[in-house]
């Protein structure tokens, strides 16, 4: 396909297919604590999910995503560097192959194991979620940083993106998202960009500075709420997971 994290389409190459690569919003980035100037006039971010209405959970081939039904403002985002709401279109997570540095973001210089990336649009500027995703202020994506995964958390990462052939989608429903948030959302923020390709510097960066340990307590609540959606993956994915082992074709220790 297009584009990849390997040697030869890697991050180091997009630039040829995605020129805005060498541009001057570009994300992720290295944020410097110490070095971010305070805005007084930033309020806080305020999410409104409760009404939100998951709709499938797909694998894309380089992430496992989630997609929302988006057609009004039932899920949005609103407040800090917002000058609107921002509706809800879909999450993903963004993980290593090698333990506990696959964090896009990093933290001076410090990377985490993962980071759930929340993706929003502006609804009240322009018309489709394409559209908003090439204009500068189109997108705000919500970043929040996840640390050291227990072995059950690999697992449903694991059951996740494997059992989700590529390209395959399950219908995934009733998960809100907000029983992922940590409850303090202070952040940082700045202008930035898609973090994979097409790269569009289109989207307004909220990363949130506490990071989550997702326990197996977050990751029950995430098959408790979506229990009818997940019930129905996560057998299936165990079915496949144990077909995948006693099979043999188990060849690798994989490693989040
Ligand atoms: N990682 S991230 O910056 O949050 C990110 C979020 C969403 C997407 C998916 C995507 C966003 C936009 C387009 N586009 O405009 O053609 C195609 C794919 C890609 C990357
Ligand atoms: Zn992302």
């Amino acid at each position: 396909n297009l584009w990849g994290y390997g040697k030869e389409d890697g991050p180091s190459v997009w630039h040829k297919n995605y020129p805005v690569a060498q541009g001057d919003r570009q994300s992720p980035i290295d944020i410097v604590p110490h070095q971010a100037s305070h805005d007084p006039s930033l309020g806080p971010v305020v999410l409104n999910y409760d009404q939100c209405t998951s709709i499938k959970i797909a694998n894309n081939g380089h992430s496992v995503v989630v997609e929302f039904d988006d057609s009004d403002d039932r899920s949005v985002i609103r407040g800090g560097p917002l000058d609107n709401p921002y509706r809800l279109k879909q999450f993903h997570f963004h993980w290593g192959v090698k333990g506990c540095h696959g964090s896009e973001h990093t933290v001076a210089g410090n990377s985490y194991a993962s980071e759930l990336h929340l993706v929003h649009w502006n609804a009240v500027k322009y018309t489709t979620f394409g559209e908003a995703a090439t204009a500068p202020d189109g997108l705000a994506v919500l970043g929040i940083f996840l640390q050291h995964h227990g072995r059950f958390v690999k697992a449903v990462f694991f059951f996740f993106f494997f059992f989700l052939l590529q390209g395959s989608a399950a219908d995934f429903k009733g998960f809100n998202p907000k029983c992922l948030l940590p409850s303090s959302l202070h952040y940082w923020t700045y202008l930035g960009s898609l973090t994979t390709p097409p790269l569009h510097e289109s989207v307004i960066w909220i990363v949130v500075k506490d990071p989550i340990t997702v326990s197996e307590k977050q990751v029950t609540c995430l098959a408790g709420s979506s229990e009818p959606a997940l019930g129905r993956l996560l057998p299936a994915s165990g079915l496949y997971l144990h077909t995948f082992l006693t099979q043999g074709l188990y060849t690798r220790n994989w490693e989040f």
